[in-house]
Parts: C-alpha cells; sequence; structure tokens
C-alpha cells in the first residue's frame, strides 16, 4: 500500500476528481503493475491503468493469482459514462482487493468495496494507512 500511495503522489490534482494510487501485486509481492488516476489519457483511474499497464509486464502473473492495493475503493459509477473499476477488477480475475479508503459521498455514493465482496472478492481495508491515503486528497478537504 505505501508504494500505492507513492503512486497516488504524482497525479496532478483536478477538483472534479480525486488522486488516488494503485498497484498490481503476485502472491509474493512483486509488483506487476501501478497506476495512477490520470495516468493515461482520457480521465483514467489509478485501478484502470495499473490493469492497462499489467498487459505490458515483464511479470506474467495470472491476475486470477494477484492482489490490487488502491489506496481508494474502486469505483462502482462512472460521472463520464467510461467502465467502473469494480467492473474492470471483477473482468480481470484478481481475487483481492487492499484499500486505504472507502469513496467518501463527495462526487457519488460508491458501492465499489461491498460489491466486490458480494462477487467474492476478499476485501481488506488497511486502516493504519488510511490517514496516509486520505492525505492524497486534501486540496478536496475528504
Ligand atoms: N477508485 C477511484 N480511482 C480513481 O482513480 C478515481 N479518479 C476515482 N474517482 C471516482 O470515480 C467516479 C467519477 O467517475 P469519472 O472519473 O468522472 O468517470 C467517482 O466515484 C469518483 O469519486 N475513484
Amino acid at each position: 500500500m505505501r508504494k500505492a500511495i507513492e503512486c497516488g503522489m504524482k497525479c496532478t490534482s483536478v477538483e472534479s476528481a480525486y488522486n488516488v494510487g494503485a498497484v498490481i501485486a503476485d502472491k509474493s509481492g512483486n509488483i506487476i503493475s501501478t497506476g495512477y488516476s490520470r495516468q493515461y489519457p482520457g480521465n483514467t483511474h489509478a485501478e484502470q491503468c495499473a490493469l492497462m499497464s499489467s498487459k505490458e509486464s515483464p511479470n506474467k502473473t495470472l491476475l486470477s493469482e494477484a492482489s490490487m492495493y488502491t489506496t481508494m475503493e474502486p469505483c462502482s459509477k462512472r460521472l463520464s459514462g467510461n467502465v467502473p473499476c469494480l467492473t474492470r477488477v471483477l473482468e480481470s480475475g484478481i481475487k483481492k482487493v487492499y484499500f486505504g479508503v472507502k469513496e467518501p459521498p463527495n462526487f457519488v455514493n460508491c458501492s465499489g468495496i461491498e460489491q466486490l465482496v458480494k462477487h467474492g472478492v476478499q476485501a481488506v481495508h488497511i486502516k493504519e494507512l488510511e490517514n496516509e491515503c486520505r492525505q492524497l486528497n486534501k486540496h478536496l478537504s475528504v
């Protein structure tokens, strides 16, 4: 999660969206890929970027054996109409998601964690790093 926080620090802050960092790691903790909000063009999300980058990774671990670390719970609804990160995570086959903070209800009411769990994905809240994850969005006072 500390690596995900480092990734989140690379975000260019905007008023209308969160700064989030994400890492996909294999079961030994080796990094497969990383991502952060708006890393790639087109209003991309951190989890989306990490999943996109995993396709180019030299670490060819199956994502069904990998975990995702994300500083904020995966979104369940995109205001832009893009595919939510929740859907992308489910389609990837990832079975375990560590998250730093639940999404505050500023933009939408997010049910990312609830829905991941409903679909059999293990969700782990890393409470001891919650404040650090929250700090990524201090410009939004969340
Ligand atoms: N989990 C997560 N990762 C990111 O990288 C994000 N930028 C967000 N933001 C949330 O996504 C929704 C907005 O969707 P659009 O980017 O406008 O399509 C909303 O739930 C934001 O809070 N979340």
